[in-house]
């Protein structure tokens, strides 16, 4: 089966709101990923607005010829921003004001009801619902319940371990994925994954997309952002064949 690859360009906004410019333009971004390869455009809304502003995604809906992926907190602010725009997957993720980067995954299983609540609004937009977790049975048990169609399994613990604990994460992961599989849920992954760490995840069969920013970003200084995206999804491919 294929694998799909969503870009997430929130790294791209970071850029432009460090000097409050109007450039680089978010749309060009996005309609350069698309023709290099992109299969969707990830994009997080964050509560502190820190690099993806509202008016991106508005412009963005209407612009994208793929899919858009909001990924934005569990908050009665944002259900009512995605009610509005209507992307076609939503993913819900943790956030907390202070940190760098989205340091886990969505605690699921302590917040069944509210989740339930919000999968059921949006899913009444005719949004695809899928919950950044952790890969813990628990979580994936309480995704299901919540009738999430989709989970999207943190990578971060994976890709920032090494040696053994690396493939002690490995492991993990794959276990859940096909768990989660196993209970009808779609599985895709991401956070910190990167060339030197992307093959082992993307052999996983029951994977269907990976969402990956940071290092695409980071690469595009050295060798443009279209062969940054083709050398990542070449490397993909490779590893499902
Ligand atoms: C949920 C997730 O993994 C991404 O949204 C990631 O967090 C994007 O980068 P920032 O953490 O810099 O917003
Ligand atoms: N959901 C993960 C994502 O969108 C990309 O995370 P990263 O590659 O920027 O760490």
């Amino acid at each position: 089966m294929g694998i799909y690859l969503g870009i997430n360009i929130d790294h791209i906004a970071t850029i432009r709101q460090v000097r409050g410019t109007d450039y680089p333009s978010l749309v060009e971004a996005a309609l350069l990923c698309e023709k290099s390869g992109a299969d969707s455009i990830t994009l997080h809304l964050r509560e502190d607005r820190r690099h993806i502003q509202d008016a991106d995604v508005e412009i963005l809906r209407g612009k994208l010829t793929t899919k858009m992926n909001l990924e934005m907190a569990a908050t009665d602010e944002m259900i009512a921003i995605a009610s509005k725009i209507k992307p076609q997957n939503c993913c819900l993720v943790p956030e907390k004001r202070e940190e760098l980067t989205t340091e886990g995954g969505l605690n699921v299983t302590s917040q069944i009801s509210k989740i339930c609540d919000i999968c059921i609004q949006l899913k009444m937009s005719n949004i695809i619902v899928s919950l950044f977790i952790d890969a813990q049975k628990d979580q994936i048990d309480a995704a299901k319940q919540c009738g999430a169609a989709v989970v999207e399994l943190h990578t971060g613990h994976y890709a920032n371990a090494t040696n053994e604990a690396q493939l002690t994460e490995l492991e993990r992961i794959k276990i859940m994925a096909t768990y989660a599989r196993s209970i009808g849920l779609q599985v895709n992954a991401g956070h910190g994954l990167t060339l030197g760490n992307i093959t082992n995840i993307a052999k996983l069969p029951e994977i269907v997309e990976l969402n990956i920013g940071h290092s695409i970003i980071s690469r595009a200084i050295f060798v443009s952002l279209g062969t940054a995206i083709q050398e990542m999804k070449n490397l993909m491919i490779d590893a499902r064949q």
